[in-house]
């Protein structure tokens, strides 16, 4: 069961609390794959994956059956400041791009065999931009958080968190910045686009909002002070489905801004948690290596939506269909050395 999101402390006590995976599952997952009809070792990180799985969802033996792909869509105050190639009302036309069908997360979630839901949250009303102060207050962010903690479906057995919003990657850069210290430049890419004196333009503005708010700090505060409403949303629900203990699969470089906030709420924020791929913004790759989490996908893809994440959907089902389908050497008659 969720607790009521009603205050911040809240927040962080839920995931301080939050269960951790389920070592007798987990043990018997990995006895379970001892067994099975190959040479140890030889189906490489798809054992890894169903083990992790098997642990989070309390069974040896799981498939999984309902996942669930969440896309929230935010629009930023900075993007005023020229950080994009494209226009801030793009945010709302993919918004109904994404209820009419026509995205390309509505193919990847279709094709996974997931449920898509989409959370716009108010894309009328921008965040401040965080080069003239936070870009929300705390009643501002805990709606955010709110929003993605209970748009998780507590009957979902996997969760893939996306998002919609122009600008979003300068946030995204000015968060690990801050979480992670080094230059803005090392973690200021191109997003959709932008041209050389857009890139400098860009790192101008996350150095500015970096030097603004600090570096280090509280995950929250910093969620606040230079993040959006989408980009909280997805903390929510990542959080949410830590202590649901539904597993879930990271997208790109934003989802995992969010996703690193929540590690400096509870050191174990993560742990129910794989990167999904590593997407061709600049830093992801850097970003990955913080989390310690290496990509199952590295395609070249930079759209976000959590499309890279719902790829990697049917490389967790392929991995548990193997786990729990298999023959052990015992039941096909096969000599085990
Ligand atoms: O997922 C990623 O790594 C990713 C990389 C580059 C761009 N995006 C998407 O593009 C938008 C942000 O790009 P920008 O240039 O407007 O900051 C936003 O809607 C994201 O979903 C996403
Ligand atoms: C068209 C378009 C689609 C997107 N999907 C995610 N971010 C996006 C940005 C743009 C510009």
């Amino acid at each position: 069961m969720l607790p009521d999101l009603t205050d911040l402390d809240r927040f962080r006590a839920a995931l301080s609390a939050a269960p951790a995976s389920d070592a007798v599952a987990r043990d018997a997952a990995a006895d379970r794959n001892g067994q099975l009809t190959k040479p140890p070792g030889a189906l490489g990180r798809l054992e890894d994956l169903a083990i992790w799985y098997a642990g989070w969802r309390g069974d040896a033996r799981p498939d999984i059956k309902a996942p669930q792909v969440i896309v929230f869509a935010g629009n930023h105050g900075v993007a005023a400041q020229g950080v994009s190639a494209f226009p801030p009302e793009v945010t709302a036309q993919m918004v109904q791009n994404f209820q009419s069908g026509g995205a390309a997360i509505n193919q990847l979630a279709h094709a996974a065999g997931a449920r898509m839901d989409v959370h716009a949250l108010d894309l009328e009303r921008p965040t401040a931009d965080f080069t003239q102060g936070p870009a929300m207050d705390k009643a501002e962010l805990l709606e955010a958080l709110r929003t993605g903690w209970q748009a998780v479906d507590p009957g979902a057995d996997l969760l893939v968190v996306g998002e919609m919003g122009i600008g979003n990657t300068t946030p995204a850069a000015a968060l690990s910045c801050a979480l992670y210290g080094g230059e803005p430049a090392d973690w200021t890419g191109r997003g959709t686009g932008v041209d050389d004196a857009g890139l400098a333009n860009k790192t101008r503005v996350v150095a500015e909002g970096v030097a603004r708010h600090g570096q280090g700090g509280d995950g929250l505060d910093l969620l606040r002070c230079l993040g959006g409403r989408e980009i909280a949303a997805m903390a929510g629900a990542i959080a949410a489905a830590r202590v649901l203990r539904i597993p879930v699969i990271l997208d790109g470089f934003i989802c995992c801004a969010a996703a690193a906030c929540l590690t400096r709420v509870a050191p174990g924020a993560l742990d129910h948690a794989v990167a999904g791929h590593q997407s061709d913004e600049a830093a992801h790759g850097v970003l990955l290596g913080h989390l310690g989490k290496p990509p199952l996908l590295s395609l070249g893809l930079r759209l976000g939506e959590g499309s890279g994440a719902a790829l990697a959907i049917q490389i967790l089902k392929a991995a548990l269909a193997c786990h729990s389908g298999m023959a052990t050497f015992a039941e096909a008659g096969v000599s085990d050395s």
